[in-house]
């Protein structure tokens, strides 16, 4: 089993650049299930869920095939299967995005349930709701969800949560649907208009992606296209974070300050100078990092796939903060893991109180999910001594070359069997 050994590093310095957004390439892979002709794809990021997905569409017929590097095509002319087995789908979650394009192609779709994670039970009752209000008879066995219908006719459709993966499914399923559908309450993530982008160049007819009601007109087909996909904010703001754990200066490239205005805005309270130019930012910490409060929400809120990583910085910060999580019950498993390393973090209910500390230390610790991960490395960028992280594999779903990239800055860190 691989282990991360990160050692106190100066303050990184230099340039990185940012890699395809891993919560765009996902369901834009399953959404190439509707499409009659190829789908290239461009900036796909080499990563651990990129291989199960590319694993899933094969299991069900299609062709993929990774081409230059960032490349990949999918050709789904012969898909034929409508089964996602258990196997597949228990290793990520977001397999359970082919069920509405599955349901949408062939009027049948039987994938396994993919139960919690680390961060919460991650119920799909909201997909369902989708896909039954479009006509779709759902059934669960087994350990299964199967949904049948001989046609999706559109209707209204309101998310009690404004849920990521039920707006895609949802918006992949309507796709062929009768008439229109209209999502209320949807989530306006980028990934989400990423995904509304990739289906409108193949002739879908959605309107609305980025605000809480998305509109889409079902058409009788989907042709092929080429589709570059957006860069990944939250990769760039754990680079952010990166540059402002050490007092550094870094500038990162690929990045779209638009979709990082969150981060932008935390970090410039906690005392961090920040310059936007186009499509990179410069990060710059000389003057120690100040608490502030956090709270996450949906976008364009503070997204919760930053929590830990800025629970890293504000566990050094001079102050208290208080870091409220609304979006997942149970994600503060990394809160245990910073404690070993000498951070002051209390958990009450839905919060953590951070009270900062002067200094980390390394320790032995635990990656228990893939953005808890990354804030170990961040917090054993500054600690005294060696960190070492155990349970890599979720740091690889999500994150290209990190200990490359790192290192490419000044960081102290290898990756050792
Ligand atoms: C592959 C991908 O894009 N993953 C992202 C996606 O996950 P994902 O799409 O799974 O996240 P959701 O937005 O669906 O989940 C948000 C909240 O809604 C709840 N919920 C969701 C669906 C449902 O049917 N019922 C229900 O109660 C979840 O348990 C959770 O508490 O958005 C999350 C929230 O920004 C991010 O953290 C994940 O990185
Ligand atoms: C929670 C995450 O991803 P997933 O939904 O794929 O588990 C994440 O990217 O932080």
């Amino acid at each position: 089993m691989s282990k991360i050994l990160v050692r106190k590093s100066g303050p990184l310095k230099g340039t990185v650049k940012v890699s395809g957004a891993k919560n765009s390439v996902l369901p834009i892979m399953a959404a190439s299930l509707l499409a009659q002709d190829t789908c290239v794809l461009e900036e796909i990021p080499a990563l651990r869920d990129v291989e199960v997905m590319s694993e899933v569409l094969a299991s069900l017929g299609a062709d993929v095939k990774k081409n230059a590097d960032g490349i990949l095509e999918i050709k789904s002319t012969k898909v034929d299967n409508f089964e996602a087995p258990y196997d597949l789908v228990s290793k990520m979650r977001a397999s359970f995005l082919v069920i509405g394009p599955l349901l949408a192609r062939m009027g049948r779709a039987r994938v396994s349930l993919p139960g919690g994670c680390a961060i919460g039970a991650r119920p799909i009752d909201l997909h369902l709701k989708g896909l039954s209000a479009l006509g779709a008879k759902i059934n669960l066995g087994h350990g299964y969800v199967e949904a049948i219908a001989d046609k999706l006719i559109g209707d209204k459709i309101y998310l009690d949560f404004p849920s990521v993966g039920a707006t895609e499914n949802i918006m992949m399923a309507a796709c062929f649907a009768q008439g229109q559908t209209i999502i209320q309450n949807a989530a306006e993530e980028p990934e989400v208009v990423d995904l509304a982008n990739f289906l409108n160049s193949l002739g879908a007819n959605i309107k609305g992606a980025g605000t809480d009601t998305i509109r889409i007109q079902g058409v009788k087909e989907l042709g092929g296209t080429r589709h570059t996909v957006i860069p990944d904010r939250i990769e760039a703001g754990t680079y952010m974070v990166a540059a402002a754990i050490t007092g550094g200066d870094v500038t990162i490239k690929n990045a779209l300050p638009d979709h990082l205005k969150p981060m932008i805005a935390k970090l410039k309270e906690c005392g961090v100078e920040i310059e936007e130019n186009g499509e990179h930012i410069r990060v710059v910490a000389s003057n120690g990092i100040k608490a502030v409060d956090i709270k996450t929400m949906p976008y364009p809120g503070f997204p919760t796939d930053m929590q830990s990583q800025f629970m890293a910085l504000l566990s050094v910060a001079e102050g208290t903060s208080v870091v409220i999580e609304t979006v997942f019950e149970n994600r503060f498993m990394h809160v245990s893991e910073l404690n070993r390393m000498g951070a002051n973090i209390k958990i009450e209910g839905h919060s953590a109180v951070v009270q900062g500390v002067k200094s980390l230390e390394g320790a032995q610790v635990r990656a228990t999910d893939l953005r808890a991960g990354a804030a170990l490395i961040l917090a054993g960028l500054t600690a005294e001594g060696v960190t070492e992280i155990s349970d890599v594999y979720h740091i690889d779903r999500g994150y290209v070359e990190i200990e490359e990239k790192l290192k490419k800055l000044g960081a102290n860190i290898e990756r050792v069997e």
